[in-house]
């Protein structure tokens, strides 16, 4: 897979991934992507390169939405992509626990419940 049009930084992360991980970060967007991989294996890695070829797509990062189980995870997350796309960007991604995303949802939209 090339990832030529990519910026370095974007491209040498890409690059470090196995090639399992970078069809799944590269495949394109309008494929919806369903990855089972036990733990450890690689699948935080291919999610931070599936944000930055979002990124590279144009898509604009406060329109990206990454979900995780705990907050340690979500907080490892940005600073990945942090440490490859710069930390402003990924201070605009929305990247929370499910239940944090869910409970924010509520509270925004509380006064539509009957
Ligand atoms: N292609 C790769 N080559 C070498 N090391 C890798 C590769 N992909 C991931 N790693 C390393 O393996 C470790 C686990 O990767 P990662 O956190 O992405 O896995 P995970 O499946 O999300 O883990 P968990 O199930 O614990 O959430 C990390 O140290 C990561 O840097």
């Amino acid at each position: 897979m090339s990832t030529a049009g990519f910026p370095k930084a974007y491209s040498d992360y890409l690059q470090s991934l196995n090639g399992q991980q970078k069809e799944a970060a590269c495949t394109d967007i309008s494929t919806p992507l369903m990855i089972v991989a036990g733990p450890g294996s690689g699948k935080t890695s291919t999610m931070v390169g599936r944000v930055l070829m979002l990124l590279n797509e144009g898509i604009g990062p406060s329109n990206i939405l990454a979900m995780t189980f705990t907050t340690t995870a979500a907080s490892e997350m940005r600073d990945r992509i942090g440490a490859v796309a710069g930390k402003d960007v990924a201070k605009q991604l929305t990247i929370s626990t499910f239940h944090s995303f869910c409970l924010q949802l509520c509270r925004t939209y509380a006064d539509k419940y009957e």
